[in-house]
């Protein structure tokens, strides 16, 4: 989707959240890094909708995030930063397919759509199990096949190997990768997204650097000071 700020600004209060942005993307593969309360979780939440501006708008291929909300719900996905409170029903299965079953599809369509997700992910041995019996990074994919299977053409994946082991960030960043949706990843796990072509760097609430990943991990340690 072609993603247009103009003159977006974010304010909770007195506090800026993010300073006035004017951008323009359409990338596969877009990185966001910073460090923390740099405006990269507020930056997401402006994209999809989830936040309204208090200044300026978010267009998403011209569909305002505000009054095209509803159009901008159906074709963007958000991955949250911990995956297991977005997944709402007792079995993974179940809840996979209480998106399609919302879209009023029949019983064997919403299996089907299910099955597909599954084995996309490679995820049939999840399928009858409960969320706490995942580990983090089987929620990850639980939460993303959830995602996927209402067929978003954007995801945004909020720090998405947080807390996994080496074993699980590489499953994790190999969905991704993998991935024929456009996705915006918001990271601290630098090795994720400095492959990628187009990264942004927030720094105190503003946009510091937009270039590629390797270009941007060394700003950002820059700005970090290490
Ligand atoms: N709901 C809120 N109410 C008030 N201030 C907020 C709220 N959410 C974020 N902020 C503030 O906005 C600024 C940007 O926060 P944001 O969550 O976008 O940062 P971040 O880069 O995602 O941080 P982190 O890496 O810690 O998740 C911070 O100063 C933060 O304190």
């Amino acid at each position: 989707m072609h993603i247009q700020f103009h003159q977006t600004e974010l304010r909770y209060g007195a506090r800026v959240a993010l300073q006035p942005l004017t951008l323009d993307l359409d990338d596969q593969r877009i990185g966001v890094i910073g460090l923390n309360g740099s405006g990269k979780t507020s930056f997401a939440r402006l994209l999809t909708g989830l936040v309204a501006p208090t200044l300026g708008r978010v267009t998403l291929d011209g569909l305002d995030t505000v009054k095209d909300i509803k159009s901008i719900r159906q074709k963007t996905g958000f991955i949250f930063q911990n995956p297991g409170n977005q997944i709402i029903l007792p079995i993974i299965r179940d809840d996979i397919a209480l998106g399609v079953e919302s879209r009023g599809l029949p019983k064997d369509a919403v299996h089907a759509a299910v099955e597909a997700v599954l084995s996309r992910f490679a995820i049939h041995h999840l399928a009858e199990r409960r969320p706490h019996e995942l580990s983090g990074g089987e929620l990850q994919l639980a939460a993303l096949a959830a995602v996927v299977v209402n067929q978003p053409e954007l995801i945004v994946f909020d720090e998405p190997t947080n807390q996994l082991d080496l074993k699980n960030r590489a499953i994790v960043k190999a969905a991704i990768e993998a991935l024929p949706e456009q996705a915006v990843v918001i990271s601290h796990d630098l090795d994720l997204i400095s492959d990628y072509g187009r990264v942004l760097v927030f720094h105190e609430s503003r946009l510091a650097h937009d270039g590629p990943g390797h270009e941007a991990v060394a700003r950002y340690r820059e700005l970090a000071g290490c």
